[in-house]
């Protein structure tokens, strides 16, 4: 599990660290780490001769960033000091200076020249985009070709909602300390942070992060396996309302992902009938209502839909329900929030936009304050769909809409997705797939995101650097169960 803090928690932990140990040794552990990734950077017996240069803002960033030049130093490199900001962090300055760096005469021509460039311009503490002084700077570091460091985090971005107002650094790498921040994992910020490399300085963190990335081992503990005795009941029935008599192709796909999740049986519902059994005979269809439709452990609804009544037949059932697509255009959030069973809506940001009554640019933007709001408002399972997609449980309330801890714990963040995936109907495929993950038992929470990194996997298995469509995704599910769970092909 990778798991990220905000400031205030990696304030606090770095506050209780430095009562313990004498001055500056926390700042000394991250300027050795951040030393040490530069030269990693750099190359093999390329740190002598190398040329730094150190973007120095006012406060304590600029030091970690000062004190790795100063390391750096020592070991022939040429490090020279573009100041920005009012203030340096004088003691890392003049250690700097020590020990053979400089400060620029012009700073443009120092950075024409750099092998690579430590934005230390501000960390945790900064606020909003970069100042106008040093937007110009940022881009000549940037078109400079040298490699692009960004210390702790790349200036300008938010550490704690993974917001960008303005103007940021876009980093090769980031060096963070102590633990990820939010911004690190969360778009638009994490696409700023290049590749993320974590430093520990022996920062104690509490137990429940603030945000979370589940990674192979986590999913592996999660995905349903069946007992020697198990039977196709007992795995779980997924019940899928989807199709239209315009968008026949929506129910054949989120059959597809359903078939790949784990359940034992799907039953469809709707007028794609046809087009569902030519593709997955396998499926038990019924074309009356879905209260009649028979037992089921969970519900999907939504994909293809158009206006199909079943909406409110669906949650008034008392098992689980997933809602997505033109289901999603239907809801009240009342309606959800009083359910006797958990529900998981999974809208992409346009979707999300019009049950926040925002606009798709402001959810993009602030895709963490998004999907926890979402969450809260309905007193449900959130799978906030993009490029970073995330998955937030509702707070603690009446009904049993809720399964996470107080405050709905942290918000899971996927790490396995690939813009391949922007490709029609395979949202389908993964409203299927989650589906099928609760009905074969998964609390809501960990059927959304175990089911959001299969199908990320999947994805990038079928894509390999070329486009897929969305059944290829489909198709790849259970390569990329066994790639998770850690079977053959012969178990
Ligand atoms: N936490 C930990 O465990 C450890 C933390 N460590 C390090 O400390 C860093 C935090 O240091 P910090 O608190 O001094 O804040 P920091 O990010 O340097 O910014 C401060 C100053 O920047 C300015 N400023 C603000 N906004 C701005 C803007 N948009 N554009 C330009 N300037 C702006 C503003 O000053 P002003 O110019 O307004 O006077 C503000 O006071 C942290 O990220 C990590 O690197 C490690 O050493 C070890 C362990
Ligand atoms: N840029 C991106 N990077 C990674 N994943 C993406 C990106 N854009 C879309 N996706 C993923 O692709 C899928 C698209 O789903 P959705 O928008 O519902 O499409 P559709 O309705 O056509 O099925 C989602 O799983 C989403 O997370
Ligand atoms: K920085």
């Amino acid at each position: 599990m990778r798991t990220a803090y905000r400031i205030e928690t990696v304030r606090a932990a770095e506050a209780a660290l430095m009562a313990k140990l004498p001055p500056g040794a926390l700042m000394d552990r991250a300027a050795a780490g951040l030393a040490a990734a530069c030269a990693g950077l750099l190359g093999r017996g390329r740190v002598s001769g190398a040329r730094i240069v150190v973007l120095a803002g006012s406060g304590d960033n600029g030091g970690d960033a000062l004190y790795a030049g100063v390391r750096l130093a020592r070991r022939g490199a040429g490090v020279t000091v573009v100041r920005l900001g009012s203030r340096v962090h004088e003691a890392g300055l003049a250690a700097l200076l020590r020990a053979g760096g400089r400060v620029a005469d012009d700073p443009y021509a120092a950075l024409a020249r750099a092998d690579l460039v430590l934005d230390g311009i501000t960390g945790i503490g900064g606020h909003g985009g970069l100042r106008p002084e040093a937007v110009p700077l940022v881009r000549a570091a940037r078109e400079s070709g040298a490699v692009l460091v960004a210390v702790d985090l790349p200036s300008g971005v938010a550490a704690d909602t993974g917001e960008v107002a303005g103007e940021a650094v876009r980093a090769d790498a980031t060096v963070t300390f102590g633990a990820y921040k939010p911004g690190l994992l969360v778009d638009p910020a994490r696409e700023y942070a290049g590749a993320v490399r974590l430093v520990g300085i022996g920062l104690e963190l509490p137990g429940e992060p603030d945000l979370e990335a589940l990674q192979h081992a986590d999913v592996a503990g999660l995905l349903p396996a069946p007992a020697a005795e198990s039977d196709k009941y007992g795995r779980g029935v997924v019940g899928v309302v989807a199709g239209s008599k315009r968008y026949p192709g929506a129910a054949v796909l989120a059959v597809a992902g359903a078939l790949r999740g784990g359940a034992g049986a799907v039953r469809y519902v709707g007028p794609a009938r046809d087009e569902v059994l030519a593709r997955f005979p396998e499926t038990l269809v019924h074309e009356g209502p879905p209260g009649e439709a028979g037992r089921v452990q969970a519900w999907v609804i939504g994909p293809g839909l158009g206006d199909t009544p079943g909406l409110d037949e669906v949650l008034a059932a008392e098992v689980p329900v997933l809602v997505d697509a033109d289901g999603l255009g239907l809801l009240d959030p009342e309606a959800v929030r009083s359910r006797p069973a958990p529900t998981v809506l999974t809208p992409h940001a346009g979707e999300a936009a019009q049950l926040l009554g925002t606009s798709r640019e402001r959810v993009e933007a602030g895709r963490l304050a998004a999907v926890r709001e979402l969450a809260a408002r309905f007193g449900a399972t959130v799978l906030l769909k993009g490029s970073t997609t995330l998955v937030a449980a509702p707070p603690p309330g009446p009904g049993a809409g809720g399964d996470g801890p107080a405050s709905g714990g942290a918000v899971r963040v996927n790490p396995t997705g690939t813009p391949w995936l922007a490709t029609a109907g395979s949202g389908d495929v993964l409203s299927g797939l989650t589906g099928s993950l609760l009905a074969a038992g998964l609390a809501p929470r960990d059927a959304a995101s175990a089911g959001a990194y299969l199908h990320g996997l999947a994805a990038r298995r079928a894509a390999r650097g070329a486009p897929v469509a969305a059944l290829d995704v489909a198709d790849a599910l259970p390569a990329a169960w066994r790639d998770v769970a850690g079977t053959e092909p012969g178990d």
